[in-house]
């Protein structure tokens, strides 16, 4: 498979210090659906943020397609960002507005400063909007308040704004974080149907090791800023959960060897 991301040796280093990254190695293949865990402050937000560039490393290539993204000057970024989706924890959604501007919004990296502050969309965008909540079960939600929405809800509007932007690779910073086990269920479903069936390559983080077993193609286990584990789900070995987490994986009540199909 052609690899559509590839980072080397990328370091982040916060001006407060901390080394929240070091020699950052990895590839994604097109189409691949990767889950990144670790424990709190590993590096997963910040590894997921070097790659859009919401956070700038401090070294190293980050290159999506062949391009390093970490190069680019403002307007090359604004375009390269169009490709990449990003969903959030706390769903960035602008409460106050309804569920299709939001997800409208997601159109903006296409439009031209004045179309893009008017908020002037086609006739096209806004059918493609109402498609992509229609195939997220948000039918009845369209025309709704986004702060009328429940926690699952708000993150397939999140979905659906990152969707209609035609992404080529989906980052999720821990999606399901603040959502209960069926939302979350719900939600990682989606992400992997839209991984399977659009051929769109979905990197996620998560601290929930068995969901991240359950879903990924591979995984990377990501412990104080590097990575300690690239490999597949089925690859991965109570050591590996002792290498990521520093902790045996019975104590952590991680059942390894148990796969599920997906
Ligand atoms: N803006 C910042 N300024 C300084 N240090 C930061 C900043 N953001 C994160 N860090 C530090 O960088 C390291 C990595 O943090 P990061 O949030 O990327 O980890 P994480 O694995 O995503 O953690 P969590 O699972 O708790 O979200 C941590 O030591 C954290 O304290």
């Amino acid at each position: 498979m052609t690899a559509l991301l590839e980072l080397k040796h990328v370091a982040k280093k916060y001006n407060t210090g901390t080394m929240a990254l070091s020699d950052v190695n990895f590839s994604v293949s097109k189409g691949e659906f990767v889950s990144i865990i670790g424990p709190s402050g590993a590096g997963k937000s910040t590894l997921i943020r070097c790659i859009n560039r919401l956070i700038d490393a401090s070294g190293g290539e980050v290159r999506l397609d062949g391009v390093n993204v970490l190069n680019l000057n403002k307007r090359a970024l604004q375009q390269t960002r169009v490709k990449i989706g990003m969903i959030f924890q706390h769903y960035n959604l602008v409460e106050r507005l309804s569920v299709i501007d939001n997800v409208l919004h997601g159109r903006l990296g296409y439009k031209n400063v004045i179309t893009g502050s008017l908020g002037i969309y086609t006739s096209d965008e806004k059918k493609q909007a109402i498609e992509i909540l229609h195939s997220l079960g948000l039918e009845e939600q369209v025309y709704k308040r986004c702060d009328q929405l429940s926690g699952g809800q708000k993150q397939r509007v999140g979905i659906a704004r990152a969707l209609i932007q035609e992404p080529k690779l989906l980052l999720c910073d821990e999606p399901i974080a603040s959502l209960d086990p069926n939302a979350s269920k719900v939600i990682m479903d989606h992400l992997r149907s839209i991984c399977s069936r659009l051929g769109i390559t979905v990197l996620v983080n998560l601290h929930q090791v068995d969901v991240a077993m359950k879903y990924s193609d591979t995984i990377i286990g990501m412990r104080k800023g590097s990575v300690v584990y690239n490999g597949s789900a089925q690859g991965m070995k109570a050591e590996t959960i002792f290498d990521i987490y520093g902790s045996e994986a019975s104590d952590l009540g991680i059942e390894i060897g148990v796969t599920h199909a997906s």
